[in-house]
């Protein structure tokens, strides 16, 4: 078999791939070099993880086992650092040597960063990879001043993550206008208000002198002698080709690696594909033509003939949500040009679109971008518009436009590309229609991935999906658990129940999964519901849940874990307080914190070190990681405290013995207080209690987080059993009842207080409940225990090397907060 060698594992170069395999599996030995220590992953996609809207999780495009199951050979985290085109082979910086048959470039472009003095501090940065990203993740915990130098499309969507992530953001643009590569003047003042709304501050018409600061950046001086304080500088000022590494090695090289019409280099059997790649003197930024650009190097190299690559028009969307703005084509104003503007100042919108010998040269939209598919198509076409331009904006005659959707989609060929981020085509969404029955644009987006990055293709696969399948069969659709499936939450349950399914893989078959993997947000809710219904027969899933709970440890932002060992009630004793400290000292522990929730947190621990410390602690987990009942804070109660009238003491460690290791739709926090002056804070918890002369008050729904909620008076009553009585049904309740990732909070205030006290009100039910609740119980283990003692276990858990980096930051996005308290 022939070898084929691609050098860079980002999205151009996979795309190239999987178009490959689908067009000939069999035909090459498939090796690929990348330098960043991951799978592909979805770079678009990082700014909206910056924004908090997805995880790195979700960003991954193709799994470790995609490279596996299509025996293509990944060394990722090494780098390309000699190509001989002589003698045929490509040298990485660990010494590898490998031989190939046909050579592809993939290698993208390097971030362009100012040559400023002191550029070279800590603290500045590009926005280009992972790593940058969790480096503002992280430096938004620390610091709070952030500059981004660029007022492009990368520069604005890094300081709109920025400002999510609370930082005080400046960006510094060198035009007197945001954006003038994507947008005229207009546009873009429009869109500054609506930023500057939001929250971000504009230095317009700045020129960056120097970088100042010690080790780490503390400001930015401008040419006109001002200056703006700075704790981070993210440089977001345009990209350049990386192609050094092909110059080397003899091949033609000009503002990137040069390219005929068949992605093939001036050196036979050499390609090159994507950001790295110059195609008749234009060296692309965007997606949708590196996708182009893949699919007809996949034909090259499957042996089939077929059309050479044009060249692509561009069309942007800005990825910051509140904010439409589209531009595509070439909107400038020209002798030669006549442009039709519309601008409502009431509802903010604008909207340009630029005429040249009848056709539409380009457009720009603010506020209202519906229609940015359709001028785009016919930018695309060049369809001809002479003599009747203002239908295009405003109908004919009539007002109606110059057609709708309908005809849009009717017009397109089924080969024309829809999604651009995602290079899928009008065929690839009509087949997902008709013949994987996906009846909504979340289903579509789980088959093929459409709208799955900057959403802007989402009208036009709405547009596709109406046209397919009538409007009538659209608007029936209810949205599923996720966009693998119709099917609701309820619709699930029920028939797991009335199946008997008892794993996932059974649920999807079953019910007809879209998506036959399922998806990040499906699978880890799958297992929880599978859980709670069969309790003995369902095998808890390890690979569908959240990172943390694969750990029993909660993962932190450089990498490392916290271990919190169980303190029943806050209570200690000295023997224990001496082991904490031996294995704190032992394994060089770097911080010793005790929680909000009355217990006490080993920070930093290295992966490797967890078992050994747990075996050490020989202290139950105190699942500071997981969808379970966290903590029972007490205050001291009666015992000491002369206000007590109850020992809360008590009550807390047994309900917290009781109802450990429960598994439940989020984490639970329970509080007891000995009496109304509720110093354990008892009304801001999942279930609080608080006693009162002569009994208890249950109180339910509380929140402390970042939505706060006082909780609510559940009943009254006079003993201790009747408090873990009540407490049993209603976190069985709870559980039973309310969708996975819902808070008790979010779901008290969703079926009412008065839903809850009517099921719960008979003994009969409550009974009923907490026998479901115990028999669940019964059948929990302590899962550090478990794998000190189980060599199986044991090894799997060694075995479990997950991603760290990428999937640190996942784990504090997946609500894996550290956080003891609220
Ligand atoms: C935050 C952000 C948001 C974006 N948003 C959008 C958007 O909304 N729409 C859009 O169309 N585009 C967007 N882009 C641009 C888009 O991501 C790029 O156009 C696209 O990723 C380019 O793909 P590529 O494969 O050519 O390069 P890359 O994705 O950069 O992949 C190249 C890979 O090659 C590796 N590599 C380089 N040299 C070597 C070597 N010598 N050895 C081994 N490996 C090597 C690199 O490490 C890299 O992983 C965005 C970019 C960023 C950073
Ligand atoms: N939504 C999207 O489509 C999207 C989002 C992010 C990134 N991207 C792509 O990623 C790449 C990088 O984006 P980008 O915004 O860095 O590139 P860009 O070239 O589009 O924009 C860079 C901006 O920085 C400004 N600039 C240049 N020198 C400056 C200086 N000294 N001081 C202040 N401002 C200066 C320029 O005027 C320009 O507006 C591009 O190819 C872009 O298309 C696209
Ligand atoms: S809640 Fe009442 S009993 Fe408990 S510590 Fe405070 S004052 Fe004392
Ligand atoms: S065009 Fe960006 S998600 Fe489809």
């Amino acid at each position: 078999m022939k070898k084929l060698v691609m050098i860079g594992n980002g999205m151009a170069g996979v795309s190239f791939v999987e178009q490959l395999l689908k067009l000939n599996p069999h035909r090459y030995d498939i090796t690929i070099i990348g330098s960043e220590p991951h799978p592909n992953y979805n770079r678009i996609m990082l700014s909206s993880v910056l924004a908090g809207e997805a995880t790195m999780e979700d960003i991954v495009l193709n799994s470790w086992e995609w490279y596996r199951e299509n025996n293509i050979q990944l060394h990722a985290g090494q780098t390309v650092t000699a190509v001989d085109t002589e003698a045929r082979t490509v040298t990485t910086n660990l010494g590898l040597q490998l031989e190939y048959d046909e050579l592809v470039f993939a290698t993208g472009s390097l971030p362009f960063m100012l040559p400023l003095p002191g550029a070279d501090k800590e603290g500045v940065i590009a926005f280009r990879d992972i790593k940058d990203c969790e480096t503002m993740l992280s430096a938004s915990q620390q610091y709070k001043k952030a500059v981004v130098i660029g007022g492009g499309l990368l520069g604005l969507e890094a300081a709109r993550g920025l400002v999510n992530l609370n930082m005080e953001v400046h960006v510094v643009h060198i035009h007197h206008y945001l954006m003038e590569r994507q947008l005229d003047e207009t546009a873009a003042k429009l869109l500054q208000a609506e930023l500057e709304r939001q929250g971000m501050k504009f230095l317009l018409t700045k020129n960056s002198d120097t970088i100042i600061g010690g080790d780490r950046v503390e400001g930015l001086t401008f040419k006109d002698g001002t200056s703006v304080e700075a704790d981070l500088i993210v440089m977001a000022v345009g990209i350049k080709a990386n192609s050094g590494l092909a110059k080397d090695a003899g091949i033609a090289v000009n503002r990137g690696i040069v390219v005929d019409d068949y992605m093939e280099t001036n050196i036979p059997n050499v390609y090159a594909v994507g950001e790295c790649a110059e195609h008749r003197g234009i060296v692309y930024g965007l997606v949708a033509p590196l996708y182009e650009q893949g699919a007809v190097l996949a034909k090259k190299l499957a042996g089939i003939e077929a059309d050479g690559y044009q060249g692509s028009v561009l069309s942007t969307k800005l990825k910051i949500s509140g904010v439409n703005v589209f531009s595509a084509g070439d909107f400038s104003d020209g002798p030669d040009t006549r442009a039709l503007r519309v601008q409502d100042d009431l509802d903010g919108i604008y909207k340009k679109v630029v005429f040249k010998d009848g056709k539409i040269s380009g457009a720009v939209l603010f506020g209202d971008t519906s229609e940015g598919s359709k001028l785009f198509s016919y930018i695309r076409k060049g369809d001809s518009f002479a003599g009747r331009e203002k239908e295009v904006l405003f109908g004919s005659g009539g007002g109606g436009k110059a057609s709708g959707p309908d005809d849009l989609v009717k017009a397109m060929s089924g080969d024309e590309i829809v999604c651009g981020c995602n290079g899928v085509t009008k065929d690839t969404i009509v087949e997902a229609i008709t013949e994987k029955g996906c009846v909504s644009v979340g289903e579509i987006k789980a088959c093929t991935k459409a709208s799955g990055s900057c959403g802007g293709c989402k009208p036009l696969v709405e547009a596709i999906l109406l046209a397919t399948v009538g409007a009538d069969n659209v608007s029936a659709v209810k949205e599923g658990i996720c966009g693998c499936t119709t099917h609701s939450r309820d619709e699930v349950v029920d028939a797991i129940r009335s199946m008997r399914l008892t794993n996932s893989r059974e649920v999807m078959a079953v019910l007809e999964w879209k998506n036959p993997e399922g998806c990040s947000k499906c699978r880890p809710a799958l297992n929880y519901y599978l859980g709670m219904v069969w309790p003995a027969e369902h095998e808890d899933e390890l690979e569908s849940r959240f990172v943390n709970e694969r750990n029993h440890a909660n993962i932190q932002k450089d990498g490392t874990y916290s271990v919190v060992p169980r303190i029943y009630g806050g209570v200690t004793t000295p023997e224990d307080l001496k082991r904490i400290a031996e294995v704190a000292e032992k394994y060089e522990v770097p911080l010793v914190k005790i929680t909000g929730g009355q217990r006490i947190d080993l920070l930093g621990v290295k992966k490797e070190d967890l078992p050994k410390m747990w075996k050490d602690l020989d202290m139950p987990s105190g699942y500071a990681y997981g969808k379970t009942l966290r903590t029972v804070k007490t205050c001291v109660g009666k015992t000491f405290c002369r206000f007590g009238t109850q020992d809360s003491i008590q009550m807390g460690i047994d309900m917290e013995k009781k109802f450990e290791r429960l598994n439940t739709p989020h984490k639970v926090k329970l509080a007891v207080s000995g009496c109304p002056r509720n110093c354990a804070e008892s009304t801001i918890k999942d279930l609080g209690v608080i006693a009162i002369d002569g009994g208890w008050e249950v109180y339910v729904g509380g929140n402390g987080g970042t939505k706060v909620r006082a909780a609510e008076l559940l009943v009254k009553v006079k003993t201790e059993e009747e408090v873990l009585e009540w407490t049993g049904a209603y976190l069985q309740y709870y559980r039973e009842d309310a969708t996975y990732l819902e808070r008790t909070s979010e779901w008290a205030a969703r079926v009412g207080l008065d839903t809850i006290k009517k099921a719960l009100e008979k003994k009969e039910d409550r009974d009923a409940l907490n026998s479901r609740i115990d028999h669940t119980l019964s059948l929990t283990q302590d899962p550090w225990k478990q794998i000190i003692e189980n060599d199986e276990l044991r090894s799997a858990f060694d075995a479990l090397t997950a991603p760290v980096h990428a999937e640190a930051a996942a784990a504090v996005t997946n609500n894996g907060s550290n956080d003891q308290t609220v």
